[in-house]
């Protein structure tokens, strides 16, 4: 793995997810204006209506990932595996229903892997399938995500460090301003926030209100 767990626990602080279709305007542009606002790590989530394929969703990772590099930003792909690889990022995010974690590692290496868990038993098992991070949510209703499960709220994360689960972990879902504070209390080491940030018109000010909450 290429960051020690306490370096990892530090990055997760501001964790942007994004792909075109949540963006008003130019992703790159997002991104650059995410990473001014101050964003610690990104994850490259291309997925669902108007969603990039093949060489289109290619070119655009690549030039996302070389925002990510010139800034020090952690590059994350969502789910595409054959992507990950291909451009050699970070690491990987997966959800429950993806591919084997145990699978995904033997192909990945000592990169990144970040688990998607709803409850304390896949959160069990994500760590023993050897992931880095844990995303736990939905932490509240979203629309950015057709599929989520039932918003159980920060309790979750409670019950997970309650367990002793000392792995970095991240609230996402629903996550705006106002609503960092819950997350953080609970035990997270950061947030996961999508259209908080892709859906603002101007993304560094969303990005510093976002950090203004975790002081
Ligand atoms: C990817 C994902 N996983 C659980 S909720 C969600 C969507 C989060 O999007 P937003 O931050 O806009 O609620
Ligand atoms: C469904 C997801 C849950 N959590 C995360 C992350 F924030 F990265 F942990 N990303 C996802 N795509
Ligand atoms: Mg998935």
């Amino acid at each position: 793995m290429r960051y020690s767990e306490e370096e990892l626990r530090k990055k997760l602080q501001l964790y942007f997810v994004m792909g075109s279709n949540n963006c008003l305007k130019d992703p790159e542009i997002v991104l650059q204006e995410a990473i001014e606002g101050g964003i610690t790590f990104f994850q490259f989530r291309e997925k669902g209506t108007h969603a990039k394929k093949g060489s289109e969703k290619i070119k655009l990772a690549k030039k996302l990932q070389a925002i990510c590099k010139q800034n020090g930003i952690p590059f994350i792909v969502n789910d595409d595996l054959e992507l990950a690889l291909e451009i050699d990022a970070d690491g990987i995010h997966i959800g429950q229903e993806d591919e084997d974690p145990l699978k995904v590692r033997k192909m990945i290496g000592d990169k990144l892997l970040g688990i998607s868990v709803h409850n304390l038993n896949e959160a069990n098992q994500a760590l023993a399938q050897g992931a880095n991070y844990l995303g736990v949510g939905p932490m509240y209703e979203t629309t950015t995500k057709k599929d989520i499960r039932e918003v159980k709220g920060p309790e979750v994360i409670v019950e997970l460090r309650e367990n002793n689960l000392t792995v970095p972990i991240v609230g996402i879902g629903g996550i705006q301003k106002g609503l960092i504070k819950s997350v953080i209390e609970a035990g997270a080491d950061g947030v996961a926030v999508i259209s908080a940030i892709s859906n603002s018109e101007n993304p560094r000010e969303a990005v510093k209100d976002l950090l203004e909450e975790m002081k």
